[in-house]
């Protein structure tokens, strides 16, 4: 058992985002290590080195063209008025897309431009132009040309591109491991039986699929208890094992939030609290030379939070540029309240109505996970801002690709149970539609 005792924290920093984020970046210094892998599995990898073509594409001249190979100087004199005859192992020889030219024979007439006269002779009347319907040997890729900078992200064409010229082992940037720590005495699987207080641990899951998502390599460490002996435990086996740590609840002020004060004995913290709602009580640290991050317990703040600090390490240590959401114009369909002096994030319903996007904010709840799977954008009040009024035009940033938003039908007024069932119904008959049903008294004018 711990003898320890820990003092609550009460009072948490309000840093600001950007700073926690660029102190937490800096202090991520791992180097970049790569790793050998079959080209044909390395959809979405980063390449660790520049890449070079082992072979030209085609590595031998091919015809192009159904149809006959000829040597072009032979069928000069071939015209409409003059139709030329041509002997087949002579002046020519049959071949299929693909194949190679055989020596001798420079040009292929595509076998709709051909008349058989018999077995052995076949008469034209156009002129072949030297190397037309011929793909030359590395028409495509010549061999040794670099086919990938380092630091690209290989796509599902760039793969054929390897393959087709015997790059079939290429260098990639290791996932950067991601160790993902739930932490409550509270927390149960999702098929354990349920009593009260109990809590189904699903966060872990979610920071695990964002992990992949953004190209590292989450482990998911089973439940550990809000004991400081197992928490301490926890975060030294993962510091040895992965790049980076992920420690979820007991981040803030609760008789059993430890996380800070072990994280400070092993290592240090450089921040506890950012000034944003929800997601305050997070809390950045570094063991040895890993980076710790712990995040919120409540779904919301923990799912932002992982966004803001965690995706940024992932980035950085593969060597990419961290996405961007594409923003959009909205109108406010009602006022918004905001935190001075923190930044407020808040998820937002959007309508088209009327030719104008319309924006209505979701619950601002952080224990609310459906404001996140409902939201069409976030809406992000400065720490200057003290909100905005109704009718005022705000910029978004967008969960959903805005075709899908013009193509939602919007039901406004309290929640009736037959909208789901229509909404399914619709789904059914008309996959690019949907029907979303905002809970507003009514859409402004
Ligand atoms: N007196 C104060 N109380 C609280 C403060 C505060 O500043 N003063 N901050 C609040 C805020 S903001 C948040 S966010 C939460 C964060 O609390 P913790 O990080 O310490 O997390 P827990 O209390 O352990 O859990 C809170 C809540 O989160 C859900 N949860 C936790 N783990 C999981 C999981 N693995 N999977 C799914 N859901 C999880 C669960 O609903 C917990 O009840 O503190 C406020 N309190
Ligand atoms: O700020 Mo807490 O992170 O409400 O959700």
């Amino acid at each position: 058992m711990d003898k320890i005792r820990y003092n609550r924290k009460i009072y948490l920093e309000d840093k600001p985002r950007e700073k926690a984020r660029n102190e937490v970046l800096a202090a991520f210094d791992l180097p970049q290590e790569k790793e050998w892998i079959p080209a044909a599995s390395a959809l979405g990898r980063i390449t660790a080195e520049p890449v070079f073509a082992n072979v030209s594409m085609p590595f031998y001249h091919a015809s192009a063209m159904d149809g006959i190979a000829v040597n072009a100087e032979d069928t000069y004199e071939a015209h409409e008025q003059r139709p030329l005859h041509l002997k087949m192992g002579e002046q020519f020889v049959y071949v299929d897309t693909g194949n190679a030219i055989p020596p001798h024979y420079n040009a292929v007439i595509m076998v709709e431009n051909i008349q058989v006269i018999d077995d052995e002779t076949i008469e034209i009347i156009e002129p072949a132009t030297p190397w037309q319907h011929i793909r030359p040997i590395g028409e495509d890729i010549v061999q040794e040309e670099m086919l990938f900078t380092q630091g690209h992200q290989l796509r599902p064409a760039d793969l054929g591109a390897l393959l087709a010229t015997q790059v079939t082992e290429v260098a990639v940037v290791k996932k950067p491991m991601v160790t993902i720590i739930p932490t409550g005495n509270e927390l149960v699987s999702a098929d354990a039986s349920l009593s009260l207080g109990r809590i189904i641990e699903f966060n872990g899951t979610v920071f695990s699929s964002y992990v992949e998502d953004w190209g590292g390599q989450p482990y998911l460490h089973p439940i550990v208890k809000d004991e400081p002996e197992k928490i301490r435990e926890a975060l030294l086996e993962a510091v040895e094992t992965s790049d980076m740590v992920v420690i979820n609840a007991g981040s803030s002020a609760g008789s059993k939030d430890y996380t800070v004060h072990i994280l400070e004995e092993l290592g240090t913290v450089f921040t506890h609290g950012v000034a944003t709602r929800p997601g305050k009580p997070v809390i950045l640290g570094k063991i040895k030379d890993k980076v710790v991050v712990g995040v919120p317990g409540y779904p919301v703040s923990a799912y932002m939070a992982m966004e803001w600090f965690v995706r940024p390490l992932v980035c950085k240590y593969l060597g990419v540029p961290e996405p961007e959401r594409p923003k959009l114009k909205v109108k406010l369909g009602r006022r918004i309240v905001s935190t001075m002096g923190a930044e407020d994030f808040v998820r937002m319903n959007i309508g088209y109505v009327d030719g104008q996007f319309v924006a209505n904010p979701l619950t601002r709840a952080a224990g609310v996970t459906m404001s996140l799977v409902r939201a069409d954008g976030l809406l992000v009040v400065p720490p200057e801002e003290l909100g905005y009024e109704q009718g005022d035009i705000v910029e978004v940033e967008l969960y959903r690709p805005v075709e899908e938003i013009m193509n939602a039908i919007v039901f406004s007024g309290s929640h009736d149970l037959t909208i789901d069932l229509l909404s399914s119904q619709l789904k059914r008959q008309r996959t690019d539609m949907k029907i979303v049903s905002s809970h507003v008294a009514a859409w402004p004018d």
